[in-house]
C-alpha cells in the first residue's frame, strides 16, 4: 500500500455524513471545515442566518457538501428541529459534534436559575439529547464517533463562570456515559478540551490586552489557541485512525493544564 492510501484509509472522512453544532463560527466553524476537507458531507447548526449562509457558503466554494440548519439549542424543540433538518439534508450522520455554547458570567453569588437553565440546555442538555437521537443508529451501523468540546473550565474554577464550568464538566461525564453504551459497538465518544481561544465567546477580553497575554503566558506553547488549532484533533477523533480512543478527554490547549 502506498503512503496516500495507507493515510488516506486512516483520516479519510470520504463519504461520512457530519453534524456540527456551533459550526457557523469560531471552533466550531474550524471544526466543520477540517471534517468537510477530510471528505465529510457536513450539516452546520447554529442560530444566526447570516453567519450560517456564509460558513456553508465558503465550504461549498471548496468544493465540500455542505448544508446549514438554523435552530435554537436552548429548547428542546429547536433541538429536535435540528436534528431533524440534519437527517433531511444527508441522512443519518456518522459524526456528531457538539461545540455550540454559551458562556454567561454573572458573579457566582449572582448567579440565577435563568443563567443556570440556559447554560445547561445549550451546553449539556443539547448534546445529550442530539447523542441520545443519533447514537442508538450508530451503534446499529457498527460506526460512529460522537466529540464534544468542553473546556479548561471543567477542571478549574474561573470567576464568573460557574454553571459553565458545570455543565462542561458534566460533558465529559456524558462522553464517558456514551462511551459506556456504544463503543462496544463501533462508536467512540470524546471530548476536546480548549485552553483560551480568542473567538466571539470571549470578546469582553478583547478589551483587555493584558489578561489575553497572560493567558498566553500561562501555556507552554506561549501563545493562546487559534480556531485553526482544533482541525488536526477533530479529524484524527473523527476518523478511523481514533477507533482505539473512547471515553477520554483531549487537552487542546498548548499545554495549560501541563503545569
Ligand atoms: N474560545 C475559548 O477560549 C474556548 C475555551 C474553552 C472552550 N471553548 C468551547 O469551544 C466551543 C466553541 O466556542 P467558540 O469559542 O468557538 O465560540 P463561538 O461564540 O464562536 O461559538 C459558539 C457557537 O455556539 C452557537 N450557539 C450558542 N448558543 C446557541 C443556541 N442557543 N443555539 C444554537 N447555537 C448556539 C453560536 O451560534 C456559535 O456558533 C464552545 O463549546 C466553547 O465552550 C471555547
Amino acid at each position: 500500500m502506498d503512503t496516500s492510501t495507507y493515510f488516506s484509509e486512516l483520516f479519510s472522512l470520504d463519504g461520512r455524513v457530519a453534524v456540527v453544532t456551533g459550526g457557523s463560527s469560531g471552533i466550531g466553524r474550524a471544526i466543520a471545515e477540517a471534517l468537510a476537507r477530510a471528505g465529510a458531507a457536513v450539516v452546520v447548526v447554529a442560530r444566526r442566518e447570516a453567519e450560517l449562509d456564509a460558513t456553508v457558503g465558503e465550504l461549498r466554494a471548496l468544493g465540500c457538501r455542505a448544508a446549514r440548519v438554523s435552530a435554537d439549542l436552548a429548547t428542546r424543540d429547536g433541538v429536535r428541529a435540528a436534528a431533524d433538518g440534519a437527517v433531511a439534508a444527508f441522512g443519518e450522520p456518522d459524526i456528531l459534534v457538539n461545540c455550540a455554547a454559551v458562556n454567561l458570567r454573572p458573579p457566582f453569588g449572582e448567579l440565577g436559575e435563568d443563567v443556570w437553565d440556559t447554560t445547561m440546555a445549550v451546553n449539556l442538555d443539547a448534546p445529550f439529547l442530539l447523542g441520545q437521537r443519533f447514537g442508538p443508529g450508530m451503534a446499529e451501523r457498527g460506526h460512529g464517533r460522537i466529540i464534544h468540546v468542553s473546556s479548561q473550565q471543567a477542571h478549574r474554577a474561573f470567576v464568573q463562570s460557574g454553571a459553565y464550568g458545570v455543565s462542561k464538566g458534566g460533558l465529559e461525564s456524558l462522553a464517558r456515559s456514551q462511551a459506556e453504551a456504544w463503543s462496544p459497538y463501533g462508536v467512540t465518544c470524546n471530548t476536546l478540551v480548549p485552553g483560551f481561544v480568542m473567538t466571539p465567546l470571549n470578546s469582553h477580553l478583547s478589551a483587555q490586552p493584558g489578561k489575553v497575554a497572560a493567558l498566553a503566558d500561562r501555556t507552554l506553547v506561549g501563545r493562546n489557541g487559534l480556531p485553526g488549532d482544533f482541525a488536526g484533533a477533530a479529524v484524527f477523533l473523527a476518523s478511523r485512525a481514533s477507533a482505539y480512543v473512547t471515553g477520554q478527554s483531549v487537552y487542546v490547549d498548548g499545554g495549560f493544564h501541563a503545569h
